[in-house]
């Protein structure tokens, strides 16, 4: 009907047909993005679905993605204020969910000067480097006693470890209140929780406000909502414990010191909401994407022998024998370790779909006409396997990168593990780091083996998540400390 009633000049994008009332939702039950591209296969590059009442346009090309990102930068396409989105940012007081306009220009540049800014990172990078050390002593236990390591909970307390202390200012691997189970859980909760999408987001009000509360959601994410705020509530009421030891100024504390200054925002005066908020962004954002991409690095490096053995002779034979510690001037000296990196975002990009985006007004891309309101979503993983961009794209072939001038800063469309335009992750530098630190640890003091009686093949490449698509069976590896 909807089609009909358009003016012919204006095309709309192919999609599947979908019912009345909940539009395409039946097709999508799996995950989102591989129901997506699978859908995408069969309609285009830039497909039309219905999500209840509102329009969503999947973009799966490069051409698609660029063009949609640069109108972006256009400021027809904003975040759109889903229901979750606002609970977990205290109405919308955070970086990655807040509308483009002064507030998120403001916070962006403040909370970027004091977090994300190479000066500020270079002088936390001890930080980093005791977690990298931390990291090998746990796994050489393993390697003596020759027990499997869970390679995800390995690297996640390395991840989680550095996020906690650069951002929270707190040693988790030593904390009364919080350990790393109950801090992955939380993570993960929270993830789900913001990620979950409202019936009120897609249905009339009225009616959306009634299946959320018969359906549950909305005690669900209450409940989330809550677990969160109390633990970061016990974070900030350790800052202010007076005669606290701090080994730097991490953001809760420069944070609070903006509250008691007070510093405004343009005309907005920074609040305990906005601190929250922007704790929450550093939860959801900082640890998964990292953690999940190490994960599938690994995965790819046991299933691909022949580049695991390359990357650890390049990493050994760079970084000389008998080194004691890796140190961050170790870091983006072995060439072969950034190919390793990009081919992984590629087949893996960490958040497929990016975050979420929503048009301000009517526009036209790639000669279709997408309306006022619409969900866009880009899809990085079809992005990643298009055989136009990739020749055979379902490899794991980190050469492919070799003299190629494609990276993934925010340029070059067939690659988006960060995102692009104004709204493209502003801690990427922070994730290569400890992506390359990580990395450089496991890889060069030790060996990998799989457990006896498996083989290569036996590997489940299945995916779980919600925003962060990791590996969905824990991958097991038994360590031996390599003898240089
Ligand atoms: C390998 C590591 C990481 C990956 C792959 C990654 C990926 C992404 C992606 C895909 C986006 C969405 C961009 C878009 O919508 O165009 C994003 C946004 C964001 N990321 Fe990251 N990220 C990583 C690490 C981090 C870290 C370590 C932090 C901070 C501690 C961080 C903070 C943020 C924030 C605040 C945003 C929202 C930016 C905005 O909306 O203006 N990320 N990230």
């Amino acid at each position: 009907i909807f089609k009909n009633l358009l003016p012919s000049k204006r095309k709309l994008p192919p999609g599947p047909t979908g019912l009345p009332i909940i539009g395409n939702l039946h097709q999508l039950q799996g995950l989102l993005h591989s129901d997506l591209h699978k859908l995408s296969l069969e309609h285009g590059p830039v497909m039309l679905l219905r999500f209840g009442v509102v329009p969503m346009v999947v973009f799966s090309s490069k051409e698609a993605a660029k063009e949609a990102l640069k109108t972006y930068d256009l400021e027809t396409c904003d975040r759109p204020k889903l229901v979750a989105n606002g609970l977990f940012t205290h109405n919308f007081k955070d970086i990655g969910f807040t509308q483009y306009g002064d507030f998120w220009r403001e916070m962006k540049k403040l909370v970027g000067l004091e977090f994300f800014s190479p000066q500020k990172q270079k002088s936390f990078r001890y930080v980093r480097e005791e977690e990298g050390d931390l990291l090998v002593k746990k796994i050489s236990k393993s390697a003596q006693r020759q027990t499997l390591v869970d390679l995800r909970k390995a690297l996640y307390s390395f991840t989680a470890g550095i996020i906690f202390r650069l951002a929270f200012g707190q040693d988790f691997h030593d904390c009364d209140f919080i350990d790393i189970d109950r801090v992955e859980e939380l993570v993960k909760e929270t993830e789900t929780n913001v990620c979950a999408l409202a019936f009120t987001d897609f249905f009339p009000t009225g009616l959306g406000w009634l299946f959320d509360r018969i359906s549950g959601q909305h005690s669900r994410l209450s409940k989330a909502f809550a677990n969160q705020s109390n633990f970061f509530q016990h974070v900030i009421d350790e800052h202010l414990k007076v005669g606290q030891p701090q080994d730097h100024l991490d953001l809760v504390s420069a944070m609070l010191d903006m509250i008691n200054r007070p510093t405004k925002l343009g005309s907005f005066k920074i609040t305990s909401d906005h601190l929250k908020a922007m704790m929450s962004d550093v939860v959801l954002a900082g640890v998964n994407a990292g953690v999940t991409t190490m994960t599938w690095m690994m995965t790819e490096l046991t299933r691909h022998p022949r580049v695991m053995k390359k990357l650890q002779e390049e990493i050994r034979s760079t970084l000389g024998s008998n080194r004691e510690r890796i140190t961050e001037e170790d870091l983006e000296k072995v060439e072969y370790l950034k190919l390793v990196i990009k081919e992984t975002f590629r087949l893996h990009p960490p958040a497929p779909l990016l975050l979420p985006r929503q048009t301000m007004a009517d526009i036209e891309i790639q000669g279709y006409y997408i309306p006022k309101n619409a969900m866009i979503k880009i899809n990085t993983y079809t992005i990643g396997r298009d055989p136009k961009c990739w020749t055979n794209p379902e490899e794991f072939i980190p050469e492919r990168f070799l003299n190629s001038s494609i990276n993934y800063k925010g340029q070059h469309f067939e690659l988006l593990p960060f995102g692009a335009g104004r709204r493209m992750c502003p801690g990427m530098g922070l994730g290569i780091n400890m992506l390359e630190l990580g990395f450089l640890n496991i890889l060069y003091f030790f060996d990998w083996s799989l457990p006896e009686g498996m083989t290569i093949e036996d590997i489940d490449m299945e995916e779980a998540g919600d925003l962060n698509i990791a590996k969905k069976v824990p991958l097991e590896l038994i360590p031996s400390l390599h003898q240089a």
